[in-house]
């Protein structure tokens, strides 16, 4: 029999963009999507609404293992199972994660601190969130996070994936060898995916993902290939027929699925997702879950905060790990609680979520001592990690010989011992030598078949499907990602596309400069040319330098802090590298400012009559323009990078004055020599004094001054510049300073990114 319509069937009901059903149960804590019994474990009856591993421990047709006994060991052993009865097609998606790195991931005394300015103390202050936390989060095995309100969840996953690296302290060690989160290694392994999704609205779900295949696997990969995943993996979430749907309107579960689909393109060993049902309805939460075990299944570590699961959803995961005040409460498998909280005299009530009553207890509902509780935790967890850390490799033979003895002597049906062999060998502390011969022993001794033995061991897993039809390339594709200029170029590309279809603010900026034009124009008509309107052109100029100036920065400070959001994320999880980013972005950026001054000088220079003279002027005019408006610009990035965009449109226009007073209109030997200093760094300076050299300098010739004038004395521009003491001013000095400011400033904002993007 095959599973496809099965999985169809469950990605409609369970995962998919049908999204009602299995998750009814969710709520009630039955339903569709099987019963519940009174310790909240799904009965077998849960077959066939989620094809195989929705529901946590539904076994397809052919299994003869029951919930309980899969219960801790049920991943690997299950998806094996199940593979056998997959169909061509779906092998085929499982191809595709048949290689993902099984990574076990063990800390040990892991404190997090932050160090902060106390006002009212009047000093840094040190405030431990983390109190030395040990755990576990496995491979193949679903995790959940849970604890109250601030008890340093978000914390725990930001520590354990990494982002956040600095006040962090203790040993993490992956598949037994320490290592540091901060190590390219680590980050390799590690995909992190926040609590809110931030989508580009502009672009599809299949351009989202195309785009994110092209970055995480380079060109190396066929762009044939890279759709087959990608269909291979929104078929997995549920999402396929939502290809050509923008992601502004996916619903908010199918948003959390495509934040998933996205990381899954790298097929990254471990996920960490900060609260990803937060915000759903119970049946998309349940989906959601759903399709987190379902990659688990696959050997995906996967580790998950979340607040108040159903007892639907708490049964389908593997582990739990509860901290309260940043310590640890329980750890251990989500079928162990129970059991657990009543070895402390805490007795979970019939008919009660066990994860309501955990969360009670932790809040202190139950007037119990948590010191205790995290004692126990603690005395729990390591004798869990005893029992199986520190078997020595001569143990193996010890306990393949009483597993031989006990299925010799029946004493334990074959059905009860496998997983447990399969838990004992998957463990990584015993040498893989003896694991290997641990599992040759089970198979020849347990006299199974080829099929049974195939589930205990991932290796022959991956042999299994490598029997299917899956071509060479769909098991191994070569995961290097795309060049500078790959990303540079498909960066650039997403900018302009999104561009494309939110034109309404590139055209507001456009026609926002046009119109200005027109009025500077109209305000200031024909005063280019007359002696005695000199002084009007003079405001003219000023105006224009300001107001390219304030465009030029306002507009990136306003919406270059939205993008550093995104940039944290995509550079987090590898997306691509910050140069390829931030050129991308400029190179939209700057020639746009530059097209949008140039139009309003060409306007208003018409309109004003400063066109009259020779032509030369007139491309200096519009260069400076763009200079200045280009430095405000770098300036504008610089600020938005820097400071949050509350305190940057504060700051930015309160640089911007000082600047434009020290230098914009004001004459050198009017400034304080203290601040003598900024009329030299001032590119407003440095744009307007040239903008009043292109025009009145450069040996102009007189202006006209009206018969009706009685006495014109700016008729010479020479005077007019002579007065207002910018006679000596050089074009090339003004354009070296804005050029030196362009530059420099976006050295800054690169390197203010590079340090808030690896200070973590
Ligand atoms: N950078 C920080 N500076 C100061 N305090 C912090 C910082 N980060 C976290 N905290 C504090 O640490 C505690 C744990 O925060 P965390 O966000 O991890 O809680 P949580 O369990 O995820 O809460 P919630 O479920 O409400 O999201 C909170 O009291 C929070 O105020």
């Amino acid at each position: 029999m095959t599973l496809l319509p099965d999985i169809k069937a469950a990605d409609a009901a369970c995962c998919g963009g049908g999204g009602n059903s299995s998750s009814d149960a969710s709520s009630s804590g039955s339903g569709s999507c099987g019963n519940v019994n009174t310790k909240g474990q799904l009965h077998e009856s849960t077959k066939g609404c989620l094809g195989f591993d929705c529901c946590t421990a539904k076994a397809g047709s052919s299994s003869e293992i029951s919930i309980d006994e899969t219960a801790s060991t049920s991943s690997r052993t299950l998806a094996a199972k199940v593979n056998n009865n997959l169909s061509n097609f779906d092998k085929e998606i499982y191809a595709n994660f048949d290689h993902c790195q099984k990574v076990d991931i063990e800390f040990s005394d892991v404190r997090y601190e932050v160090r902060k300015f106390s006002f009212p103390e009047r000093k840094f202050v040190t405030k431990e969130i983390l109190h030395g936390l040990n755990g576990q989060f496995r491979a193949g095995e679903l995790t959940a996070i849970m604890g109250p309100s601030g008890a340093g969840k978000s914390t725990l996953l930001n520590v354990m994936s990494g982002f956040c690296a600095t006040g962090v302290s203790g040993s993490i060690r992956v598949n037994g060898k320490p290592m540091s989160p901060k190590s390219e290694k680590f980050r390799q392994m590690v995909c992190y995916i926040h609590q809110d999704d931030l989508l580009r609205p502009q672009l599809m779900v299949g351009e989202v993902m195309l785009l994110a295949a092209h970055l995480k696997l380079g060109f190396k990969v066929s762009k044939t290939h890279k759709m087959n995943l990608i269909k291979h993996i929104l078929t997995l979430l549920g999402l396929d027929h939502r290809y050509n749907v923008f992601t502004a309107k996916l619903s908010g579960g199918q948003k959390k699925r495509l934040a998933i689909a996205l990381e899954l393109i790298s097929n990254p060993p471990v996920l960490y997702l900060d609260e990803p049902t937060t915000g759903l309805d119970s049946s998309s939460c349940s989906s959601c879950v759903a399709l987190l075990k379902k990659l688990a299944l696959q050997g995906h570590t996967i580790v998950c905060t979340i607040h108040q699961p159903s007892a639907l959803i708490f049964e389908m995961f593997d582990k739990l790990y509860t901290v309260v005040d940043g310590h640890c409460m329980y750890q251990g498998p989500v079928r162990e609680l129970v059991p657990f909280l009543a070895e402390q005299q805490l007795v979970c009530p019939s008919y009660h979520n066990p994860a309501d009553y955990l969360l009670e207890v932790a809040v202190g509902e139950h007037q119990r001592d948590l010191d205790e509780l995290i004692n126990a935790a603690n005395v729990k967890y390591y004798d869990d990690v005893a029992r199986y850390r520190f078997i020595k490799p001569a143990d193996v033979t010890r306990i393949m010989a009483t597993i031989k003895e006990n299925i010799e002597g029946s004493k334990i049906s074959q059905k009860q011992t496998l997983p447990n062999v399969a838990q004992f060998s998957s463990f990584d502390y015993v040498k893989p030598a003896q694991q290997d011969l641990a599992l040759e022993e089970i198979k020849a001794l347990s006299g199974a078949s080829k099929e049974t033995t195939f589930e205990l061991q991932e290796k022959q897993q991956s042999q299994s499907l490598a029997n299917v039809t899956v071509t060479e390339k769909q098991q191994h594709l070569p995961i290097s990602s795309a060049s500078f200029l790959m990303q540079y170029l498909l960066l650039l590309q997403r900018i302009l596309m999104c561009a494309r279809r939110n034109y309404f603010l590139l055209l507001a900026r456009i026609v926002s400069h046009i119109f200005i034009g027109i009025i500077f124009g109209y305000l200031y008509m024909n005063v280019g040319n007359s002696a005695t309107s000199v002084l009007g052109n003079y405001v003219y100029l000023y105006g224009s330098t300001l107001l390219l100036v304030y465009t030029g920065k306002m507009a990136v400070v306003l919406t270059f802090p939205l993008e550093i959001d995104m940039l944290t994320r995509e550079h987090f999880n590898r997306w691509y590298k910050l140069g390829p980013y931030f050129l991308s972005l400029i190179s939209f950026e700057i020639p746009f400012q530059s097209l949008c001054t140039a139009l309003y000088i060409i306007i208003s220079v018409h309109l004003t009559g400063n066109d009259s003279v020779e032509s030369f002027r007139i491309y200096y005019f519009i260069l400076l323009g763009i200079m200045a408006s280009l430095s405000a610009q770098a300036w504008g990035f610089f600020v938005g990078a820097t400071l949050p965009t509350k305190l940057a449109v504060f700051l930015g226009p309160i640089l911007a004055v000082m600047f434009s007073v020290f230098g914009f209109c004001t004459r050198y030997i009017d400034i304080t020599p203290l601040f003598r200093w900024m009329w030299h760094l001032s590119y407003f300076r440095a744009g307007f004094h040239g903008a009043l050299n292109a025009i009145y300098g450069m040996d102009r010739n007189f202006l006209e001054c009206p018969d009706t004038a009685i006495y014109c004395h700016f008729k010479s521009p020479a005077v007019f510049l002579k007065y207002m003491m910018i006679s000596d001013v050089h074009m090339s000095d003004c354009l070296t300073l804005m050029s030196i400011v362009i530059i420099v400033m976006h050295v800054l904002t690169i390197a203010t990114l590079w340090y808030k993007l690896n200070r973590r």
